[in-house]
């Protein structure tokens, strides 16, 4: 929350439909002390918003904060990573030339053990809060650890840096290393249930209504190859005591669905063990979600579960290029992951950069340019479709009156008529330094430098970041 009413002013650029971008030039936004946005009116500059849009709102005229975008700026809203473990966050690059099932046994377990240590835990996870709220995302769903004081600690950081997330207590009690998993699915089950109290206790405004939380407890089962058959029985009936979300990994790749089928014979998919435990419902995350069967995703579109789409870390982990406009077009919502370390980058925008590249080797693969994702389409996926993912559709994603101001603010560098870099004349956005400008000439339409952005864009375009109406992170060097 901020202290003020605030009125933002400039372009706004955001998602009206899976692939349009509406560009709402010389607009004024009204964001009151709560965070929400209580106007949003066209052709509007500062001195005509005093006159008419703070009377209107009961706004005293010097308790109002102004923030402009200048020339090359624009306001987007805050990136939503659907998909991520914060405790694999000092690994991210590292991955060799393994696969999923070795790279968990050579790189991650090991790191999330060690994160039981809450010195080491606190600087990881402060560090990953920042470098990702430095990337525009606003929203996180992360993974923890299977320790109860390190998964509490991250949800702590989260709420004091003013990110907002879902925080998952790992669950797992097979196929892991002695020295990291539970002792039993009931050990599981009471440890899970001591830190969704400690998270639900950090807001106590929103008790009565999670969804106002900006800090929200996920039941995690890790995947079902790390959790028994009554352990994922006994989250299933957690998620339903407690109306929680729930995530968890699918199909990711081809020998972790082999080892699914041949650890519940019972069932006749990866899908299926979910389905038939009650992980599979409206509230789920699924990440990956790479090599569903027709009837699978028939199944999780029926459920309406949701999928995490995490392309940079099923390239680098070699686990196969997921085919998203066929998920889409079976109405199976879909957002965008990191999935750090899995995935190498903290960037939302990698990630949509990462998607489209993806889509093409699923269109060349056989399927055609009707598989391929456009710059619209995956700034969705970013946005509103990451919202609906984390079941927080509606209320932010978008500039609408009602949602919460969870936003970025975008500066690509404009090159100067006279050909001249005004960023190394000292006149840049960044205050001097070249900052990353993503070099607009000026006659290209906004939506080609948005395509500019999205390709060739970085953390250094993105200079302010709220959520909730919250200044919380800020480049060097803006003002
Ligand atoms: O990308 C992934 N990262 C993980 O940590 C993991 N655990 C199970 N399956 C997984 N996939
Ligand atoms: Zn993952």
């Amino acid at each position: 929350m901020a202290s003020k009413n605030q009125l933002f002013l400039g372009l706004f650029v955001h998602s009206k439909a899976l692939d349009e971008l509406e560009y709402l030039h010389n607009t004024a936004v009204c964001v009151d002390k709560s965070g929400t946005i209580v106007a949003v009116e066209s052709e509007c500059d500062e001195a005509r918003a005093r006159e008419t849009l703070f009377p209107r709102l009961g706004w005293e005229p010097n308790e109002v904060d102004v923030v402009c975008a200048r020339e090359g700026q624009f306001f987007f809203p805050g990136f939503i990573d659907t998909h991520l473990h914060a405790s694999q966050y000092p690994n991210v690059g590292i991955f060799g030339n393994s696969t999923l099932l070795d790279w968990l046994n050579t790189y991650t377990f090991p790191m999330e053990a060690s994160l039981a240590n809450l010195a080491k835990a606190r600087r990881v996870y402060t560090r990953v809060i920042r470098k990702t709220l430095s990337h525009g995302t606003t929203c996180a769903a992360y993974y923890a650890t299977v320790d109860v004081p390190s998964t509490n600690l991250l949800a702590d950081l989260c709420f004091s840096h003013g990110q907002r997330a879902l925080v998952g207590r790992v669950c797992m009690d097979q196929l892991s290393p002695d020295y990291y998993r539970d002792a039993s699915p009931r050990d599981s089950v009471a440890a899970t249930e001591q830190s969704i109290a400690h998270i639900r206790a950090l807001d106590p405004d929103s008790h009565m209504d999670m969804s106002r939380a900006l800090v929200r407890p996920v039941i995690t089962p890790r995947f079902a190859p790390s959790c028994s058959a009554e352990l994922l029985r006994s989250l299933g009936d957690l998620a339903a005591e407690t109306n929680l979300p729930i995530q968890t990994h699918i199909s990711e790749n081809k020998p972790e669905i082999e080892l699914v089928a041949k650890l519940f014979p019972e069932h006749e998919s990866y899908a299926a063990v979910y389905d038939a435990t009650g992980l599979l419902t409206d509230r789920t995350i699924l990440a990956h979600a790479v090599h569903l069967t027709e009837k699978e995703a028939d199944l999780v579109a029926q459920r309406g579960a949701k999928v995490s789409h995490c392309p940079c870390s099923n390239s680098a982990l070699t686990s196969g290029a997921c085919p998203v406009r066929w998920l889409l077009a079976k109405g199976v919502v879909c957002g965008l992951g990191t999935d750090m370390s899995g995935g190498y980058s903290p960037s939302v925008l990698e990630a949509a950069r990462q998607a489209v590249l993806v889509s093409r080797h699923v269109a060349m693969g056989g399927g055609g340019d009707g598989d391929k994702l456009g710059v619209e389409e995956v700034l969705y996926l970013a946005t509103r479709g990451g919202a609906e993912v984390v079941g927080l559709r509606g209320k932010v994603g978008g500039f609408e009156v009602g949602m919460e101001w969870d936003a970025q603010l975008i500066g690509l560098g404009m090159v100067a008529d006279d050909g001249e870099d005004r960023a190394q004349q000292g006149e840049g956005q960044g205050g001097g330094e070249d900052d990353g400008d993503v070099d607009v000439f000026g006659w290209e339409s906004w939506p080609e430098r948005i395509a500019k952005w999205v390709f060739n864009g970085d953390d250094r375009n993105t200079k302010k970041v709220w959520v909730r109406g919250r200044l919380v992170h800020q480049r060097k060097g803006e003002w």
